[in-house]
């Protein structure tokens, strides 16, 4: 499928700009079973995807499908609940079709959140790491959003790749989890993008482990990629719903409606982190 146009976006956008008076400077990106980080907007104006011109539908469990404005003490912010996977059958066109969206809306940082499964040793469910990096594995392999000709309206045709997860905002949340007094449950490391939908094999849990990964999801990836492009401040968060098996000797299986169920145990110590981020970022200069 060809990228879309400049003009695609801005079909969306105009639909929005039309039916909601928030203006928002922050999007944020709800992973499976995560949606409830937006229950603390304020002034909400919501709109179901099926009902937005252009946005692709989620079709997996945990991911309601709807866009929520609103405000933090403020702070003007639009929720994703509910994200789009490569898995699902969408192009990553598709995927990080919202990202551009919220370019053009004014959006200067984006906040991605996923569920994730551990492949380090220390991690335990229930965790929250911060993304310090990614590994990318469908892009190693050439499936790229930014595959086919370079739109320089949003960025360049070569995009660094380095230092993408914003140092001041992993400094900023990890601030706030130890106000929070929740230091013990907080990781940073990297995030690992394989295309799923199927969880790890064994031999494959071990290579990843090898190459240095501390969690493994089926999403972000494409989404911080596109952000950064077009210049946008990025922070992320996985939230560990399983531990990777890694063993033979371990009979564990992994399931979605575990995850779901780690995701709705921590929903409140997350909205909280998430929601202080926002209030305490500096939104204006882009310095947190
Ligand atoms: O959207 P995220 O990355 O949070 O979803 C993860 C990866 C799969 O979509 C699903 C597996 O349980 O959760
Ligand atoms: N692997 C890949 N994606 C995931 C996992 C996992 O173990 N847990 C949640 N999303």
């Amino acid at each position: 499928m060809p990228p879309h146009s400049h003009k695609d976006y801005q079909r969306t956008v105009d639909w929005l700009l039309s039916q909601t008076q928030h203006r928002p400077k922050v999007a944020i990106i709800c992973g499976s079973g995560l949606g409830m980080l937006a229950d603390a907007l304020q002034c909400q104006d919501s709109f179901k995807y099926s009902d937005i011109p252009g946005f692709p539908q989620s079709t997996v469990q945990g991911h309601v499908g709807r866009l929520v404005f609103g405000e933090l003490k403020g702070k003007t912010c639009v929720f994703m609940q509910g994200r789009f996977h490569m898995y699902e059958g969408h192009s990553l066109c598709k995927v990080t079709f919202p990202v551009r969206v919220f370019k053009l809306l004014g959006v200067e940082t984006l906040i991605v959140t996923n569920a994730a499964g551990s492949i380090a040793e220390s991690y335990h469910c229930g965790d929250v790491m911060i993304i310090r990096d990614h590994i990318n594995f469908p892009g190693l392999a050439g499936i790229n959003p930014l595959n086919g000709p370079n739109d320089d309206k949003f960025g360049p045709r070569f995009p660094p790749m380095s230092g993408v997860y914003d140092k001041d905002l992993r400094k900023l949340a990890f601030d706030i989890c130890k106000s929070m007094g929740i230091t013990q449950f907080v990781q940073e490391g990297v995030y690992c993008m394989v295309g799923g939908p199927n969880f790890e094999s064994i031999a494959e849990a071990r290579l990843l482990h090898k190459l240095g990964v501390d969690a493994v999801g089926m999403s972000t990836a494409p989404e911080v990629l596109v952000a950064s492009h077009c210049g946008m401040r990025v922070f992320g968060l996985s939230l560990i719903t399983n531990k990777v098996v890694k063993s033979y000797e371990d009979s564990e299986t992994t399931n979605h409606e575990a995850v779901l169920e780690v995701s709705k145990m921590r929903s409140e110590m997350l909205q909280k982190l998430i929601s202080e981020i926002i209030i305490r970022m500096d939104i204006n200069n882009n310095e947190a």
